[in-house]
């Protein structure tokens, strides 16, 4: 049962194969027994899941069959789930029931999907490696000694590992496709505002998107369909319509063009990441693809522009954790001033405080001009740049990662390296467009992901040729070894 994609699921629930009762309980032994390796649980829902899926059954044997009723997914956590710990993987808030659900949550959960709990992630979805959580780095099924990506590590793992068909991430610089990459996974993060943010903890407002890490792209349209559109309750979610994606799946790449930009492909890529990236090309073409060179001319600067911008929103984003108002809060504050400082540092991991620290000092008097106010300029000199390279294509394919997972541990120390792994994820986010990774390759027993990029509100043609290569290659439906 494991082993199944969630569409599959779906099919197997509807023709009664087994019941959302039996496959949640199955998952949950699996995770009892499997999770302890991989560490990418950090709550689980044990009774409110086997409770939401004997009501899925109850509901299937009364007729209804809505496609994701009954089907368990597990949530970053950063989503706010009604009732349970909602944590940013912080020790800042590792008492915090959330009051209320998110949107896309509460949209989840009206679709009928059973929840088996909260997953691991980078501090406040703060880092590339998942080692920044203060429950301990969540570790990649494929090589445990190997990093699975993040922020939405504890996403990566555990749907890699089998422990759940698919899992909600967020994505504010790479944090599903990367960690979607290193672990063998397909990963949408959809144009910005195409899913509300209404209760997803805020990180870089202007970056922050929802979306999902699966085992293929039919997958997450199905998980895409059940959450896109607007929400009056986040000012920045689009009234745009919602295109019908998984119709999208089956349509032929006849005609599709694709651009390769020129500086996708340097010597920072891994040579046998970018071998990878050329056999898809290859593939891509026989189904009826065409490719040409396009040029993204500011990519250099992506990073830097990326992390001044991600920082200063952060500095202000989590400024109102002050110990008053939530979370954590030290002991015996000698005064007001005492309170904030105290709860602020002992709660705060490294990298959460070295983020809020960049991020002040590009918004102060004297510096603002100087990184901020550039920065943004730049921001808006790549998304020209991608609006220009559309007018000759319809998408943009390249690496997701410039290099395979790492060792634990091997860039806790030199955080401006594990920066500069975002080079190829950054640019969609700073654009606001949306990007795809699918699994194309093992190299060393280690995935390889492909990355596809799209005008905004083109999550369909995304989808369509993730699935389309999915119905003529097999990285797709691989599992590493031991799970
Ligand atoms: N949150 C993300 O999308 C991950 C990115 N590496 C960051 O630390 O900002």
């Amino acid at each position: 049962m494991h082993q199944l994609t969630l569409a599959n699921i779906s099919k197997a629930l509807a023709a009664k194969q087994f019941s959302a009762h039996e496959l949640t309980t199955h998952l949950l032994a699996r995770i009892k027994q499997l999770d302890p390796q991989v560490n990418s649980f950090i709550t689980v829902t044990e009774d409110a899941a086997l409770q939401q899926a004997q009501a899925a059954d109850q509901l299937r044997s009364e007729g209804q069959s809505s496609a994701l009723l009954g089907v368990p997914l597990a949530h970053k956590d950063l989503f706010c789930t009604q009732g349970v710990r909602t944590s940013c993987a912080s020790k800042m808030l590792d008492n915090f029931i959330a009051p209320y659900n998110a949107t896309v949550i509460e949209k989840l959960n009206q679709a009928g999907c059973v929840s088996l709990g909260k997953l691991n992630m980078d501090e406040f979805a703060m880092g590339s490696s998942g080692e920044t959580s203060f429950y301990g780095a969540s570790k990649n099924p494929w090589d445990l000694e190997r990093v699975p990506g993040g922020s939405s590590s504890g996403s990566a793992a555990a749907v890699a590992a089998r422990l759940v068909p698919a899992a909600t991430g967020s994505d504010s610089g790479g944090s599903i496709r990367q960690p979607a990459a290193f672990t063998g996974l397909t990963g949408i993060k959809p144009t910005y505002g195409r899913i509300s943010r209404w209760g997803m903890t805020a990180y870089a407002s202007s970056f922050d998107q929802a979306g999902f890490l699966a085992h293929n792209a039919e997958d997450c349209a199905l998980l895409l369909q059940a959450t896109a559109g607007f929400d009056e309750r986040d000012s920045t979610s689009a009234q745009q319509p919602v295109d019908d994606y998984p119709a999208a799946l089956t349509q032929p790449l006849q005609g599709i063009r694709i651009g390769l930009p020129k500086e996708y492909f340097d010597d920072r890529l891994d040579a046998r990441i970018g071998d990878a990236v050329h056999t898809a090309i290859e593939q891509l073409k026989q189904l009826g693809a065409t490719f040409v060179e396009v040029s993204l001319p500011s990519l250099p600067h992506a990073v830097a522009t990326y992390y001044v911008i991600a920082s200063a929103e952060a500095s202000t984003n989590l400024a109102r954790f002050d110990g008053v108002r939530f979370g954590y809060r030290c002991e015996a504050p000698k005064d007001l001033e005492d309170l904030y400082l105290r709860s602020r540092n002992e709660a705060f991991g490294e990298e959460v405080k070295r983020r809020i620290m960049m991020g002040t000092y590009a918004l102060s008097t004297g510096y603002y001009d100087a990184y901020y106010l550039k920065a943004q300029k730049i921001r808006r000199l790549i998304k020209n740049d991608f609006t220009n390279a559309f007018e000759q294509v319809d998408l943009i394919l390249g690496p997701t990662t410039p290099n395979l997972p790492w060792q634990l541990g091997a860039k806790a120390n030199d955080p401006v390296a594990a920066y500069l792994e975002d080079i190829y994820t950054v640019p969609a986010n700073l654009a606001g467009i949306p990007g795809l990774s699918m699994p194309a390759g093992v190299i060393d027993g280690l995935p390889v992901g492909v990355q596809l990029q799209a005008p905004y509100f083109q999550e369909a043609r995304l989808l369509q040729v993730a699935h389309q290569f999915q119905q003529h290659t097999d990285w797709h439906t691989r599992t590493p070894a031991g799970f």
